[in-house]
């Protein structure tokens, strides 16, 4: 029966409908790169809505628009047309000053390249975005966030004296820490080995599951998708399904299908 109501979801036009338990409300997103003429369609009318507490994976070709669709609904980026509600917020009426405090208070973003700050030790990057945001950390709350990680024991080191996978999950603590609406990753265990990257997807998952958390994670890698409630698929800038509890192999199907060919894309 699961199987058969996952294939009507590709046939039919109901992908991703937005509803009101939406914590991320993308409506008719529509994003063009340069100008008239000559500009490229990164999305093409999108509508989806993104479930509170939920694990969502993005996938699709290579330049079918996955990041631009993360972008956009993490008010990184503002969609030439269309609406975007996160939080109950409309990000796209919002001018650059409110999105980017909006940004700071309601928003974590783990990236492929970690992007901590070298100087800082552990405990002080994570901090930060309370920082920016002229917020004090609770008394103990970076100690809990990095025990949640796994790294409770790191406070004073500096990310270069860590590995790779370490240094991501201090970059999960962060994105934590202010206790984020969702949660975006683009690629975040991209630059990871097969192991590491397991142990990183374990704890977005986690964070789901423990904690409410909503994650929605762009990734190439169908083993990584496998670990989200839902899979949505994009091609040519438009939705081109979903798959809910995606298995590895329904993942790489669809990738196979959307001409992606599977990980490593
Ligand atoms: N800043 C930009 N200026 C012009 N075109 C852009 C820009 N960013 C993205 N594009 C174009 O928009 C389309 C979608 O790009 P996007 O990066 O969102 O795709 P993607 O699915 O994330 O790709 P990849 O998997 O390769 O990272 C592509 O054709 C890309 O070339």
């Amino acid at each position: 029966m699961r199987n058969i109501l996952q294939e009507a979801r590709f046939g039919g036009g109901a992908t991703g409908v937005p509803g009101p338990a939406d914590v991320v409300r993308l409506t008719a997103v529509r994003k063009v790169y340069g100008g008239a003429g000559n500009g490229v369609v990164a999305l093409d009318e999108v509508s989806v809505g993104l479930r509170k507490g939920t694990f969502t994976a993005i996938m699709g070709p290579s330049g079918s628009g996955k990041s631009t669709l993360l972008q956009c609904a993490a008010g990184l980026d503002r969609p030439t047309s269309g609406s975007v509600v996160l939080d109950g917020v409309e990000l796209t009426s919002l001018g650059e000053r409110e999105r980017t405090r909006l940004r700071r208070r309601r928003i974590g973003f783990v990236f492929q390249a970690f992007n901590l700050l070298p100087a800082l030790t552990v405990h002080d990057n994570v901090a930060l975005p309370l920082r920016l945001a002229g917020r004090r950390p609770e008394r103990g709350a970076v100690e809990e966030v990095l025990e949640r990680v796994g790294l409770g024991g790191r406070l004073r080191s500096r990310p270069g004296e860590l590995s790779g996978g370490q240094q991501q999950r201090v970059a999960i603590a962060r994105a934590l820490i202010t206790r984020p609406a969702v949660l975006f990753g683009d690629e975040p265990t991209g630059a990871l080995d097969t192991g590491t990257a397991r142990e990183v997807l374990r704890l977005l998952r986690e964070a789901v599951e423990e904690a409410g958390q909503t994650v929605v994670m762009v990734t190439h890698d169908p083993v990584a998708a496998a670990h989200a409630d839902r899979a949505l698929f994009l091609a040519d800038g438009r939705l081109a399904g979903e798959l809910v509890r995606p298995t590895i192999e329904r993942v790489a199907a669809q990738m196979t299908r959307l001409g992606a060919g599977g990980a490593g894309q």
